[in-house]
């Protein structure tokens, strides 16, 4: 609907149309003579709702990573002691410890760990007093409302590879490992 062979084309680098002429190839931003301007709005008009899902898109999908870590996945190793929500585990049918010796034999093995004598999945293996200790510690991935609080805060504030320092829930003290 251009006068001699011109039609209009969209510059996605300068968010504006430009003029394109089929025969000659020639592109120029100024129209022809006697382009009519309500068909150039008319243009632009219809091309912005066409595109305007993909800049919600667009926008979408960078306030999703803006907002952080959907999921994350962890190893832990965790001390009961008498005050425990459940002081009972696997290794141990009454866990009468106190908190300061959960604490106590929790930081032994945060020691050895650091010493690089052991691996938190090594001790977690034998001494975590969660059912996870069956798998090394590894409690799979989890998005947040999934854990108690402190545990989900301390976890989602690790980079892969990193261990916390200890961090009490009602479960115990635990050591936690981000993986993934
Ligand atoms: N989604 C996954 N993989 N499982 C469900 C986890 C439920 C969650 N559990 C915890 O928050 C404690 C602290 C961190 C790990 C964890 C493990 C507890 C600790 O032992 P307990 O105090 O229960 O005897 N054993 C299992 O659940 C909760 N909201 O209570």
């Amino acid at each position: 609907n251009l006068p001699n062979d011109w039609e209009l084309r969209w510059s996605r680098s300068r968010n504006l149309p430009y003029f394109y002429n089929r025969i000659t190839s020639e592109a120029r931003w100024q129209a022809p003579e006697g382009v009519n301007p309500s068909v150039i709005l008319a243009f632009q008009k219809d091309y912005e709702s066409q595109h305007q899902h993909q800049q919600d898109e667009q926008i979408g999908a960078t306030a999703q990573q803006s907002e952080g870590v959907k999921r994350v996945r962890v190893s832990h190793l965790l001390v009961k002691h008498s005050e425990s929500r459940r002081p009972s585990s696997w290794r141990e049918v009454t866990i009468t410890r106190t908190k300061e010796e959960a604490l106590k034999r929790l930081e032994e093995f945060q020691a050895k760990i650091k010493a690089g004598q052991s691996t938190l999945a090594e001790l977690a293996a034998t001494e975590s007093d969660c059912s996870s200790a069956k798998k090394s510690g590894d409690l799979g991935f989890f998005e947040r409302g999934q854990m108690q609080p402190p545990f989900e805060k301390a976890s989602f504030a690790l980079k892969i590879g990193e261990m916390s320092t200890p961090v009490w829930t009602e479960s115990g003290v635990h050591l936690i490992l981000r993986t993934g």
